[in-house]
């Protein structure tokens, strides 16, 4: 929006803003968007006791961009009073009396004798600042700013620059401009979002204060309080070295966060460490605004101003989440784990949905919890669990969980929840000197959006959200970035001693408990033991090495437990072929077992319908894999199905498989898992498999709009998650595997999405999950001493 060449106000001229009587003392300056005056006004406002104001002018072309200004003013009045934020007094809106057509937006605030922060630093352009001057900015910019974040939804500058610091005559120095403020945008998930969102942030935003998620929108990240954070640490870095980190290469750098520090002037080390941290290319890796203010105050020596509300939140959100555990209890077992056990598939089913509704307005940013909460929506059989209820009416708590991580007084950095950050983190410590942020727990990215509304302004008054860009309304729940839900899982996996260091004083023990059981209630994990290590050397390596071939044929090698299915040995293709062939053997010889038994003519042997009478027949028609006509869920009542129970049948394939069994030595365990796709292959790896997500080859050939669109494909955002999980850094994630067209089933979607046309994958997922379970549950019942 240019600003029209319009006549200053001469001083002395009067005008009404609001219920304010103003006179104009003299002009200040002009801003991109407005002119800045001096003025007098009446009444005294209460909270700043004077009645010296700053008047700011802008005119606005048309009605529409009003909502701009709107959001502006709506921000300043829900930060009011705080210190470290110029405070508002009064507002007018109304059409302009000197250009036609045009409207002119008066705000009147506090005024801010001492100037800006970029005119008091070129006054010490030869003395630059000392440690404590820089400190006392940064922890003061940073309690403006926190009071932003605090906000539920929270509120994001996106224009923390020198030039939007200013001093006020008792040398506080406070956060303005609040003229780009908006929610969290989550990642745009097509081209038409795209080009908004960039828009909007070459609009909003400063280049050189942009964060990697804004240059790099298909990043899958959200832009958000971490995008703030790393403002700050250019804002931190500029007062200290006067020019921005990535000045001299521009935006790759930035992509790339890579920057160097000047030899001169010399600071102190744990502020170029909190800089370090806070220009981390991940937003993960980035300290929230709290744990900076934490890690300020500490290197000053003095008590944090402010409470860790992301913190507060977290262990408000544990002490519901534990009574609701507690409730739950009094249940009878099999009735919570029959409904826990249904989760996922609802998880599944629930996120292909374009919009949730809930009745908790929610902050815009969600962990994957909040989808699990999300999606326990009474469907039936869930609604009678307490504990199920409760998180999901508590689901308001969750998101602030993502940024419930603190620096220990062991100068411990984390984002709640994830491995890679973990290690990365690490990482930057080891880089780092003197104060390590040692990662107590990687915290959890998430997040997801808004703008300013244009077309809406009622919507301004608390949530500045955009339809276009938000994933939801204020009123509705948000999907993670892919990225993200494949964090907390993989956090989980990563714990390390480190992360134990300082729990009880960090509350990072509350957020780890809670990922945990929060992961199994999502898994609808309700075993100690995980399934594929209590199934190594059992006989369940072959079944599962068996079994591997069926799921990745249903489900076209996306299935979430054969996700490294593709990578298996010949070794284990070889036993894959043996069983089949076997298995088919074996049915052959029980149909004529059968046949003789009865004497029937084989003719008159019903046989399983074709493939178009259900997907999963029309996998049976496979000649190569024997499992799929044997299991077909579909099939289990047609004569050659209940063949598989004759006794002989039995015998004969009880037999075979474990003669298969004691030749199994040569087959190495990882195959094992590779049946239910939980191992990687990743060698060095020692985490547990199942949480070791296989790295997949490189994913720059991957449509980046398809990337951020598998937010909405819950299973496909599993594998990528696991994909994207940065355990070791420097790999490069490879793509999941496409389902083969051939494998693609095709299911009725009439009464789950109304009509909204659910796409393959997610269907082949929602069916595979069940049937194959269910297969295999029933080929235990029926050669329980073979498996077990
Ligand atoms: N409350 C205030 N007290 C004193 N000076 C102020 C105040 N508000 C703004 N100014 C001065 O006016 C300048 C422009 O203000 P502001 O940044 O709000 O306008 P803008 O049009 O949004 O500018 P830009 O978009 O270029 O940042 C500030 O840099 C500051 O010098």
């Amino acid at each position: 929006m240019n600003q029209p060449q319009i006549p200053l106000y001469q001083p002395n001229q009067t005008l009404t803003v609001g219920s304010h009587q103003i006179k104009i003392i003299k002009y200040l300056t002009s801003g991109g968007f407005a002119q800045v005056y001096k003025v007098e006004f009446s009444p005294i406002d209460p909270y700043i006791n004077t009645n010296v104001g700053c008047l700011k002018r802008v005119i606005i072309p048309d009605k529409q961009s009003l909502n701009m200004l709107r959001a502006e003013v709506e921000a300043m009045k829900l930060l009011r009073n705080n210190r470290h934020v110029v405070s508002y007094i009064d507002s007018h809106a109304s059409k302009s009396t000197t250009i036609a057509g045009n409207y002119e937006v008066f705000l009147l605030m506090e005024y801010c004798e001492k100037g800006g922060l970029i005119d008091f630093l070129n006054t010490r352009l030869q003395n630059r600042l000392n440690d404590d001057e820089i400190l006392k900015i940064m922890s003061q910019t940073t309690q403006g700013i926190a009071a932003m974040h605090a906000l539920q939804p929270p509120v994001i500058h996106r224009d923390i620059k020198i030039e939007n610091v200013l001093i006020a005559a008792n040398g506080d120095y406070k956060i303005c401009d609040f003229g780009s403020v908006c929610g969290v945008i989550r990642p745009p998930r097509n081209n038409m979002e795209l080009e908004y969102v960039k828009h909007d942030i070459l609009r909003n935003t400063t280049a050189q204060y942009r964060s990697p998620e804004m240059l790099n929108l298909t990043s899958g990240f959200p832009i958000d309080e971490k995008s703030d954070v790393w403002a700050l640490g250019v804002f931190l870095y500029k007062i200290c070295y006067y020019i921005t980190p990535f000045e001299k290469v521009g935006e790759s750098a930035i992509l790339q966060a890579r920057f160097q520090f000047p030899a001169v002037p010399i600071y102190n080390g744990r502020t170029k460490n909190l800089i370090k941290v806070m220009l981390s290319k991940s937003p993960t890796n980035r300290p929230n605004v709290c744990q900076v203010l934490e890690e300020v105050s500490r290197i000053q020596g003095k008590p944090c101003p402010i409470k860790n509300f992301y913190l507060e939140r977290a262990m408000k959100f544990s002490q519901q989440y534990n009574q609701s555990i507690n409730m739950s209890i009094d249940y009878p077992r099999q009735t919570i784990n029959s409904d826990i056990g249904k989760i996922p598939t609802e998880l599944h089913h629930s996120a292909t949905m374009v919009e949730l509704k809930t009745k908790n307005p929610l902050p815009v940013s969600l962990p994957m919890s909040t989808h699990v909460t999300e999606n326990l929506e009474p469907k039936g059989s869930i609604t009678h669990t307490p504990n199920m209820n409760i998180l999901k009416n508590k689901n308001s708590y969750i998101p602030n969980l993502q940024h419930a991580n603190t620096f220990t007084n062991l100068h411990e950095s984390s984002s709640f929840a994830t491995g890679p950050d973990l290690s990365v983190l690490m990482q930057n410590s080891e880089a780092i000197s003197n104060s390590t942020y040692v990662s107590a727990r990687p915290s959890s990215p998430t997040k997801a959006p808004a703008f300013h509304n244009f077309s809406s302004a009622k919507s301004m008054n608390s949530h500045y959200t955009d339809r276009e860009t938000q994933t939801f309304t204020p009123h509705s729940p948000v999907r993670r970035p892919l990225s993200r839900v494949s964090s907390i899982r993989s956090n989980i996996s990563v714990d390390s001693e480190v992360a134990y260091l300082d729990d009880e004083t960090t509350g990072n023990s509350l957020v780890r408990k809670l990922s945990h059981t929060l992961k199994k209630v999502i898994t609808g994990e309700s075993r100690n033991t995980s399934p594929i290590r209590s199934r190594q050397n059992t006989g369940d390596s072959l079944w599962n090495s068996a079994t591997h071939k069926l799921r990745s044929r249903l489900t076209g090698g996306n299935n979430k437990r054969s996700i490294s299915h593709e990578k298996t040995t010949n070794k284990s293709n070889s036993l894959n072929r043996r069983i089949s062939s076997m298995i088919r053997d074996t049915e052959s010889n029980t149909d004529k077992s059968i046949l003789e038994k009865d004497n029937m003519p084989a003719s008159i042997i019903p046989k399983p319908k074709p493939s178009s009478q259900s997907p999963m027949t029309e996998l049976s028609e496979d000649t190569e894999n024997g499992l799929s006509l044997r299991y077909n869920e579909q099939l289990k009542d047609t004569p050659s199905i209940k063949l598989m129970v004759n006794k002989e049948a039995k015998e004969s394939i009880q037999k075979k498989v474990q003669n298969l069994l004691n030749n199994s030595d040569d087959i190495p365990t990882r195959r094992t898992a590779s049946g239910y796709g939980r191992f990687t292959n990743n060698e060095k790896s020692k985490s547990p498999s199942r949480l070791k997500p296989k790295v997949p080859p490189s994913s720059s050939s991957g449509n980046k709009i398809r990337q951020s669109s598998v937010i909405v494909t819950p299973l496909s955002s599993l594998q990528a998650k696991r994909a994207n999980t940065k355990i070791d850094n420097k790999r490069t994630p490879p793509p999941v595997p496409k389902k083969p067209n051939s494998l693609k089933i095709k299911v009725n979607t009439n009464g789950r999405d109304g009509n909204k046309p659910r796409i393959a994958s997610e269907t082949t997922d929602y069916l595979m999950e069940v049937d194959v379970d269910d297969l295999e549950t029933k080929f235990r019942q029926r050669f329980p001493s073979t498996v077990r």
